[in-house]
């Protein structure tokens, strides 16, 4: 072999001249603990690229949509039908929540005959955590003024798809009508009224109880702060927000929902002995215990029925534009399976039961791979991995939203469509459809989710159906709809119209989009609503990373 054979570096790796054994021995040693060294930062950097490829096969998935659109909703069908196994774990835990908003109606129901029987005026919610704002009318901007209808102010904007409305023209409407049938209504009001709600009384400590229950995690969140509002809120007005609502939310569901169930069972085993034999309920065995929620519940459960079915309370209900059965968490009807000792609630009750989120939980689904188109990356697992984001949808929450942009496959805004009569609880200037509709427009622009495609659920379309069968006219709130039929389908159709349009002007490239006319309490609908996203949402996120 001649000199230029020779490797040019092994000068730098042969040992040195006239090593002694000890020092050989050294120097083998420090070697070998260098190659162990290298080998173990070569193994993480494998590990770390293995893990980024993985990342890079996990689909994202973002509810967004304002508060009470369903979001929620939305993922618990996800979770019922693709992560069965944890979802019939949970399932238990719900209890304590759809107990809280039974109680929560009953106390709404008590609030409205004390403001009924002290006449106050109309307008004045009876609680200000009642679950959902009446409908009352908005004046068109074309209707001429006058002295009983004032008029809107003038809004030039295009955009502006949606009447709106003074809240001095609902208030002087409202006084009159108080004033004209105060006296015929209270006179319904009798002892009897007066006593049950004495007898009711005590649900009020259960409702801290459980709200304590559901614990740390358990916020009370109050709304109407302008200065709050993040990047995303739509200031639409310049109004001073005055009304402040409350209501009972979970920054961390799971957590809540574990905690409400470790201290149901110690309450349990307090009460054990004392409440357990001799109850009246044959539903509950000789030994059986419940916690102090239930059992106080159940003992309330013919008070609770005699003031739903009372024809006065229904009167003076109506008469205040309170339909607790198209509110979140109407769990009234239900009373006789509820508010036992011996309750277990069911998937539907689940599906319906009403959390408010706060901040942004995060879900992991694996999907079976048996069930669709997964293909390549890591060991054919490509689209199998999701990861769903739900968060708050109330304005105060919206600055949250904006850090899970990145990287998201697909987003599924939820659009309620039986709202266009109804205001937003946190701002009750602000048309819930027409926040919708801006809310739409500003997620269509974001350039962060240019790629991402968009899934449109136009929601609650049965509470739409119930509405306009009560004679609501659409047109009525939504002067563009003109004279077209007022029916479920012409309005969905309208909507959806609206909403495309909005996309393919406001989004910063073409992309893939779908439509979905949805109720997704109706669980056996939904299903087959969310196979064919999962697949679509597959579909796209394949063809994007190239796997197919
Ligand atoms: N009737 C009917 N009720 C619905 C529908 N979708 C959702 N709901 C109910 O509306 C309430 C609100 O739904 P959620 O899913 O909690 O709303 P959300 O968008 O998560 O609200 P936030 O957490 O406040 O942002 C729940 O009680 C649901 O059961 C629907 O299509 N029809
Ligand atoms: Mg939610």
């Amino acid at each position: 072999m001649g000199a230029t054979d020779q490797d040019p570096f092994a000068i730098f790796h042969a040992p040195p001249p006239n090593e002694t054994a000890g020092e050989r021995a050294a120097r083998i040693e420090k070697e070998a603990e260098e190659k162990r060294i290298s080998d173990q930062i070569d193994e993480q950097l494998k590990a770390e690229r293995l893990a980024l490829k993985k990342q890079k096969y996990v689909v994202r998935v973002l509810l967004l949509g304002q508060s009470e659109s369903g979001k929620s909703t939305t993922l618990k069908n996800f979770r019922m039908k693709y992560a069965k196994e944890s979802w019939d774990a949970e399932r238990a835990s719900w209890r304590a929540v759809i107990q809280l908003n039974l109680i929560r109606s009953i106390i709404t129901i008590v609030e409205t005959l004390q403001a009924e029987m002290d006449g106050e005026p109309l307008d004045r919610p009876a609680s200000p955590s009642t679950p959902a704002t009446p409908a009352t009318a908005l004046i068109e901007e074309s209707v001429p003024s006058t002295p009983n209808t004032p008029s809107a102010p003038s809004r030039k904007d295009p955009s502006y798809l949606l009447a709106s409305q003074t809240s001095k023209e609902s208030l002087s409407r409202s006084g009159s009508l108080s004033l004209a049938n105060k006296a015929s209504l209270s006179s319904l009001l009798t002892g009897k009224h007066q006593l049950l709600k004495l007898r009711l009384g005590p649900l009020r400590r259960v409702e801290s109880d459980l709200k304590n229950q559901l614990g740390e995690g358990a916020d009370e969140e109050q709304d109407g702060v302008a200065e709050s509002f993040g990047p995303l809120s739509l200031e639409t007005t310049s109004q001073t927000l005055t009304k402040r609502k409350k209501e009972f939310g979970v920054r961390k569901l799971q957590d809540a929902l574990e905690r409400s169930v470790a201290a149901a069972k110690r309450a349990q085993s307090r009460n054990g002995s004392q409440h357990g034999h001799g109850s009246d309920d044959e539903t509950a065995g000789a030994g059986d215990s419940v916690d102090g929620a239930t059992e106080i519940l159940a003992s309330c459960q013919e008070d609770m029925k005699a003031l739903w079915s009372d024809e006065a309370v229904r009167t003076v209900l109506r008469k205040r534009k309170l339909r607790l059965e198209d509110t979140a968490g109407f769990f009234l009807d239900d009373l006789d399976r509820i508010a036992r000792r011996d309750y277990q609630p069911s998937d539907d009750d689940v599906v319906r039961a009403r959390l408010r989120t706060l901040g942004v939980q995060e879900y992991r689904i694996t999907f079976d791979s048996s069930t669709t188109l997964f293909a390549g990356g890591v060991g054919g697992d490509g689209g199998k991995e999701w990861l769903l984001y739900d968060v708050g949808g109330s304005r105060t929450m919206r600055h949250a939203w904006v850090p899970f942009f990145d990287n998201v496959q697909a987003i599924i805004f939820l659009a309620p469509v039986s709202c266009f009569d109804e205001r937003l609880s946190e701002d009750s200037k602000v048309n819930r459809l027409e926040d919708s509709f801006l809310l739409w427009r500003m997620v269509c622009s974001s350039k962060l989710l240019s790629k991402a495609t968009m899934i449109l659920f136009l929601n609650k379309c049965d509470l739409l159906k119930r509405k306009l069968k009560s004679g609501a006219q659409i047109k009525a709130y939504l002067p563009s709809f003109g004279e077209r039929t007022n029916d479920v389908g012409t309005v969905v159709k309208y909507l959806r119209e609206k909403f495309k349009e909005v996309l393919k002007e406001h989004s910063p490239a073409p992309r893939s989009s779908y439509f979905y006319a949805t109720s997704v309490v109706d669980t056996k609908s939904t299903a087959t609503t969310i196979k064919a996203v999962k697949d679509s949402i597959t579909r796209e996120f394949l063809k994007h990373a190239d796997l197919m």
